[in-house]
């Protein structure tokens, strides 16, 4: 192995892809100032599958959306492979999936993956290529000519994956993809993205109410407490890449799980 690959299998040589420094946005409304993420101080580098996990309200899509350059922070910085988030958009520099599929009805599942590639003025063979290959990476392979209604929950869910993964981004972000899925559903969906992550070496910035999915998915743990919203605690991953769904019921597992919840509660962020 190349020393350079061995330093990146232990960690050492890391490349950052999305760095906040003192982020801060507040957002003004007829109620008053909102302040919805505060002092944020966050680096994820390259090949990191990074969970926000916290309460409502605590600014887990505000700060994917900051990444997204779809809000703009009121104080200090993000930049994204070292560009402003505006400047990456333009690039496509990630993909977005939303917490509802948000397919068009209307069209097939093929013509929706399309989309943005038609947008962004693929020719027809290359559009076709891409298709291919992302409705492979996410297991729908022979169902491009469906429509939405035709397809399953969670088969919806894993076309908006193939979407955004459609031009070939190295960054995804996923704002509560699987939150509306039943738990069976779900645990088959961590699995699949799961392998798709480890195959592409993508990086994920992933937002999620659920303790063991944010476990069982990422390299680190971005815990947040909301009024304002703020990062109290991130948790390394000490478990391996190679995740079975029954490592949830290792110590290990349940060590992490366990350190989650109580910076959960040490952000006082549920009353229980
Ligand atoms: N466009 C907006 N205008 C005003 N306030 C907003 C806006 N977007 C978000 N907020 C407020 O900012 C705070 C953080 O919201 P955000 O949606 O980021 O939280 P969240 O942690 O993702 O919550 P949830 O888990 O419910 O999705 C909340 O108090 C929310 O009401």
């Amino acid at each position: 192995m190349a020393p350079l690959d061995e330093e990146r299998m232990n960690g050492v040589a890391q490349d950052p892809v999305i760095v906040a420094e003192k982020l801060d946005l507040t957002f003004q409304t007829n109620d008053g100032a909102v302040q919805a993420l505060r002092d944020v101080n966050l680096t994820i580098n390259k090949g990191d599958f990074v969970s926000f996990i916290g309460p409502s309200g605590c600014g887990k899509t505000t700060f994917l959306r900051v990444a997204a350059a779809l809000e703009h922070p009121t104080g200090g910085t993000l930049s994204v492979n070292g560009m402003t988030p505006d400047e990456a958009r333009q690039q496509r520099a990630y993909g977005y999936v939303f917490q509802a599929a948000g397919l068009y009805p209307w069209r097939t599942i093929a013509k929706n993956i399309k989309l943005p590639l038609e947008i962004m003025g693929y020719s027809k063979e290359s559009q076709q290529e891409h298709l291919e290959r992302v409705l492979k990476l996410v297991d729908l392979e022979g169902f491009g000519e469906k429509f939405p209604w035709q397809l399953s929950g969670g088969m919806q869910q894993r076309a908006s994956i193939a979407r955004a993964l459609a031009f070939d981004a190295d960054i995804l972000l996923m704002d509560e993809p699987f939150g509306a899925l039943d738990e069976i559903v779900r645990d088959h969906l961590n699995e699949q993205l799961l392998a798709l992550w480890e195959r592409t070496g993508k990086t994920i910035g992933f937002v999620t109410h659920s303790i063991p999915e944010a476990v069982y998915l990422s390299t680190r743990i971005v815990v947040m407490s909301p009024r304002p919203g703020r990062i109290t605690d991130v948790i390394e991953s000490t478990l391996p890449r190679e995740r079975p769904l029954d490592i949830r019921d290792t110590p290990e597992f349940l060590e992490i799980a366990h350190r989650v919840r109580e910076g959960l509660r040490a952000g006082h962020a549920y009353d229980d």
